[in-house]
């Protein structure tokens, strides 16, 4: 008998789409855009290389998980179109009980990398620096003048395209603190209707918010009040949930965002001990809440949480539980930032909020009336108190052998007093930008291949502080913490 030859293997059949990667199966987004792998992650997001299948354009599709986050990225993104220093938002998605998905420009890289890097080939060249600086400058002067702040600015968020374009990125925390100048909401550029009835997009631009009605099929406005009042805001979004309660969108997100604050988000503010263990509560590493007093009653109106941005870049004022603030606290980090730049090491890695104040103090000195008429009034400065530190370390400790013009810059910046602190305006005007070494042309520039390729070898990098760091008391170095009835006594020895 002739042997007969062994069937073929059976094929095996393609791989099922990651379910929980549900981006993979959402209709109107697999209609425009090839997705491919996620290229990272946030707190509240997940973030995907994509192509439009219309011309090959390549994206970083953003798909939130939180309401208030993509609804803050949305507007504030929207406001800032055509800043040349400010990711491009082409279009987003968002319908009900979905994420919403917005359509980015794709940049490869981040600052992060840049420092990162740095480190590896010992160094960043003074012209390079400057250039990164000036660069940053200018997209946080874009949002300043728009008045829109940040609230979380550090290097991962200054993302970098291939040819040295650095553009402020993450917008999930920003607030506009009011009415910005007119923003023409082009209704031909809006994502297109879903094939259910059932779903809403929204759109904003001031003064007015379009609302796709698909109940009725059409677009209608909605006055939107932008003003330096939280509450008037609120005000606009409570307009919009009531006129649509039938459809439920953003009433039942608005819930949710309820339900899942925290009151006692701000563990500075109310000092007492278990705070502090859940300082962290989202990560370790960025501190990324709600607004606690958004949603609350109207004596708290006009204010913000104090709990925002990453620790290592997040403005005294805040640390003590202030929610008056204003965009001081973006010029605040922008100082952080720039001492990273130049000395490859995070200025401030607090290890807990209670020990980034320490160290802010241990170097600055102590918070008093003189060096900040009206800190007294900090919701915090009394349920807090440090020691005396008799010799501050001054910034030209932490700016070793940085010249004198660096570490005024920096020191503009990194000052108690958001009222003394320079804008980015005025910094772009700063001698040390028409000094030599001068900034160097975008295309000189050192541009780290990926953001993705962290480097965890790299000793005291920004990466090696991301875990196990944080609310140890052991940790807090050369100060010694005691609990009062009321909060925290902090000596250094
Ligand atoms: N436009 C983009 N192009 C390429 N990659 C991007 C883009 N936007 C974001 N990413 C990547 O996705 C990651 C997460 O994005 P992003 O920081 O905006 O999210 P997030 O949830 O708000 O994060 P965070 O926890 O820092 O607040 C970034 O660190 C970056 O690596």
């Amino acid at each position: 008998m002739e042997p007969t030859s062994p069937p073929p293997p059976p094929q095996l059949p393609a791989p099922p789409p990651p379910k929980s990667w549900s981006i993979y199966t959402r209709p109107e987004i697999i209609a425009k855009y090839r997705i491919h792998e996620r290229v990272g992650s946030g707190a509240y997001s997940d973030v995907y290389k994509a192509h439009r299948l219309s011309d090959d354009l390549l994206v970083a599709l953003k798909e939130v998980h939180d309401y208030q986050s993509a609804f803050r990225e949305i507007e504030a993104l929207r406001v800032l179109q055509n800043c040349p220093n400010v990711v491009v938002l082409h279009e987003y998605f968002w319908g009900e009980d979905e994420d919403a998905v917005l359509v980015l420009e794709f940049l490869r890289t981040d600052l992060a990398a840049v420092v990162r890097d740095g480190k590896k080939k010992g160094g960043i060249r003074g012209g390079e620096v400057k250039r990164w600086m000036m660069q940053i400058l200018s997209g946080l002067d874009a949002c300043h003048r728009n008045m829109v702040v940040h609230r979380d600015l550090k290097p991962g968020n200054l993302l970098i395209s291939h040819d040295g374009i650095l553009k402020l990125a993450d917008f999930g925390q920003a607030r506009i603190l009011m009415e910005a100048g007119s923003i023409a909401v082009d209704e031909k550029n809006t994502p297109p209707p879903p094939p259910s009835g059932e779903q809403l997009y929204i759109h904003h631009g001031a003064p007015t918010t379009a609302v796709f009605n698909f109940e009725r099929g059409n677009w209608g406005r909605k006055k939107h009040h932008r003003s330096s009042t939280l509450g008037e805001e609120e005000d606009s979004l409570a307009e919009m949930t009531s006129e649509y309660k039938s459809r439920d969108f953003l009433d039942e997100m608005e819930k949710e965002t309820t339900n899942t604050r925290d009151g006692n988000v701000s563990g500075i503010a109310t000092g007492t001990a278990s705070e502090f263990g859940d300082d962290d509560f989202r990560s370790p590493y960025s501190y990324v809440v709600d607004d606690v007093d958004d949603y609350d009653d109207r004596p708290q109106e006009g204010c913000f949480t104090s709990c925002v941005g990453t620790r290592w870049f997040r403005a005294p004022e805040l640390l003590y539980g202030s929610t008056d603030y204003g965009m001081e606290v973006d010029l605040w980090a922008l100082g952080c930032i720039f001492a990273e730049l130049l000395t490859l090491e995070p200025l401030f890695p607090g290890g807990s909020d209670i020990d980034q104040l320490g160290r802010i103090i241990s170097v600055l000195g102590n918070l008093n009336e003189e060096v900040w008429p009206g800190c007294v009034n900090l919701p915090d400065y009394k349920t807090m108190s440090f020691g005396k530190v008799e010799n501050p370390a001054g910034l030209e400790s932490c700016l070793k052998n940085r010249s004198s013009e660096e570490v005024s810059l920096v020191r503009k910046l990194v000052c108690y007093d958001p009222s003394s602190r320079a804008t980015a305006m005025e910094l772009l005007h700063d001698v040390y930008f028409s000094m030599e070494p001068f900034p160097v042309p975008l295309w000189e520039l050192h541009v780290p291949r990926s953001n993705s390729e962290h480097d965890v070898d790299s000793p005291g990098g920004w990466y090696d502080h991301k875990d196990g760091f944080d609310s140890d008391f052991d940790d807090f170095g050369p100060m010694h913490v005691t609990e009062t009835g009321s909060g925290f006594s902090i000596r250094f020895p």
